[in-house]
């Protein structure tokens, strides 16, 4: 018996856990694969073949997306308690998770716009629009817009209350601009915080750590904007210019939002370099 925490006995030299039902753990039981693989039902019937790809993407991005606000949210508190190293190890580590996403639509890009009609109808009037944790990275990132949970239709109370959170919390813009006041830069007007970033722009020996913050966040935004320009494209080999299932005009839509930007203090300086 070890007196590490949870361990429960030693089986051919190993520690053996056991879990909450008091079995031994497994692969498939800490995985909760049961649970997991059981969560793709179809609409379509007879069963369209894409569908399961359709869903299992969706899926896929949805456990990316808690992981992206897992690290975003210890990201901007890392900045907020002056833990510069750790909120950029952090933010690059959200970078290779973004990449993969936009990799992602390869793989959905498999399926032709014939076999995604085959329940395309059946979806409606559901969206990504309806996206909550997509949502809650932009709130986060910086790009707070109340009028997006005024136009959620179907939000549940527990949705509801988490994007209203996010709504309230500081940003990791907010977050950034501790960390120039710590550095001793005024942050109170734009142009202040402008003058701010020229300065750590032009020290970036004595600036180091505050130059390379600055840049993973850029880089998060650029990631973001390529993964809006990945997927409106895709839009338009899938469907054209058709309206979108959750009502909007669709392609036309999303290109209205490529212009999207988290940081553009961090965009504007680049004219001035
Ligand atoms: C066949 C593939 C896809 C098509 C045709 C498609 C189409 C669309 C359309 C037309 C919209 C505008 C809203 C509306 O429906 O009226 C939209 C929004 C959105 N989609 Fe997709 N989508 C696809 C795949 C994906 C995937 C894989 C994701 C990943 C989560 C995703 C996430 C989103 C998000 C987050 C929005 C809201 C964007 C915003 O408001 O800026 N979509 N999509
Ligand atoms: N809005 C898409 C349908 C779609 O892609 C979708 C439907 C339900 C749940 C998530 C979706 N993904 C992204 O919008 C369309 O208009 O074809």
């Amino acid at each position: 018996m070890s007196s590490g925490d949870g361990v429960a006995g030693r089986w051919d030299g190993v520690d053996v856990h056991f879990g909450e039902a008091g079995g031994r753990l497994t692969y498939g039981s800490y995985l909760r694969l049961a649970e997991l693989l059981d969560q793709q039902r179809l609409e379509s019937d007879p069963p369209a073949h894409d569908e399961l790809l359709f869903i299992t993407i969706h899926q896929v991005y949805e456990l990316w997306f808690k992981q992206v606000l897992h690290e975003l949210t210890a990201s901007r508190d890392a900045m907020l308690s002056g833990e510069l190293w750790l909120a950029e190890h952090l933010l690059r580590r959200v970078h290779t998770i973004e990449r993969t996403l936009t990799q992602q639509v390869d793989i959905l890009e498999t399926m032709t716009p014939q076999d995604f009609g085959e329940f395309r109808h059946r979806l409606s009037p559901a969206s990504g629009f309806q996206s909550v944790q997509f949502r809650e990275i932009e709130f986060l990132s910086g790009a707070k817009d109340p009028s997006f949970v005024r136009r959620f239709r179907g939000l549940t109370e527990v949705e509801k209350e988490r994007l209203g959170r996010r709504l309230e919390e500081p940003t990791l813009w907010d977050a950034f601009l501790v960390v120039l006041e710590k550095a001793g830069f005024g942050t109170g007007t734009e142009d202040s915080v402008r003058d701010a970033l020229r300065k750590v722009a032009g020290d970036r020996s004595h600036y180091a750590a505050v130059w390379e913050l600055a840049e993973v966040l850029l880089q998060h935004d650029e990631l973001a904007a390529a993964w809006r320009a990945r997927h409106v494209v895709m839009v338009e080999r899938m469907i054209g210019t058709k309206p979108g299932t959750g009502g909007s005009s669709g392609a036309g839509y999303l290109r209205s939002r490529l212009d999207l930007r988290y940081y553009p203090l961090l965009w504007d300086l680049r004219t001035t370099l």
